[in-house]
């Protein structure tokens, strides 16, 4: 083992690094913020869909627009280099959620 400081192992650098950490979990906690502040915004929507739907029996799930809403944040996904079947996996477990929300307002008793 060679024991001399290499250029990212000088204390200058090891500080240079920690720093550089701090600045990027600083953004990785804003951007998870946002996540949480458009998730709730979603579900806010979501939720009015779902009254919508059951006071005006229409079936909960809509299997035509999950599809289109899939395919379309596939293609924003590998234009945003982003894992195509990331998305669509997060999106199918945000629309799950949705849709189990949207059974329990149509089987709520109606005054
Ligand atoms: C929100 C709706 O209800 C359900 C949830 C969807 C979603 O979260 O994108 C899409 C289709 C529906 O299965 C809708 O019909 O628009």
């Amino acid at each position: 083992m060679n024991d001399q400081p290499t250029a990212d192992h000088t204390l200058a650098g090891d500080e240079q690094a920690r720093e550089r950490l701090r600045e990027l979990r600083g953004s990785i906690d804003n951007l998870d913020a946002a996540l949480v502040h458009l998730l709730a915004e979603r579900f806010k929507c979501t939720q009015q869909v779902g009254e919508l739907k059951a006071a005006h029996d229409l079936p909960p799930a809509d299997p035509a627009r999950e599809a289109d809403q899939i395919a379309r944040l596939r293609r924003l996904a590998t234009e945003a280099k982003l894992d195509p079947a990331f998305a669509e996996k997060f999106l199918t477990f945000i629309i799950d959620e949705v849709v189990r929300h949207h059974r329990a307002i149509a089987a709520r008793p109606r005054a």
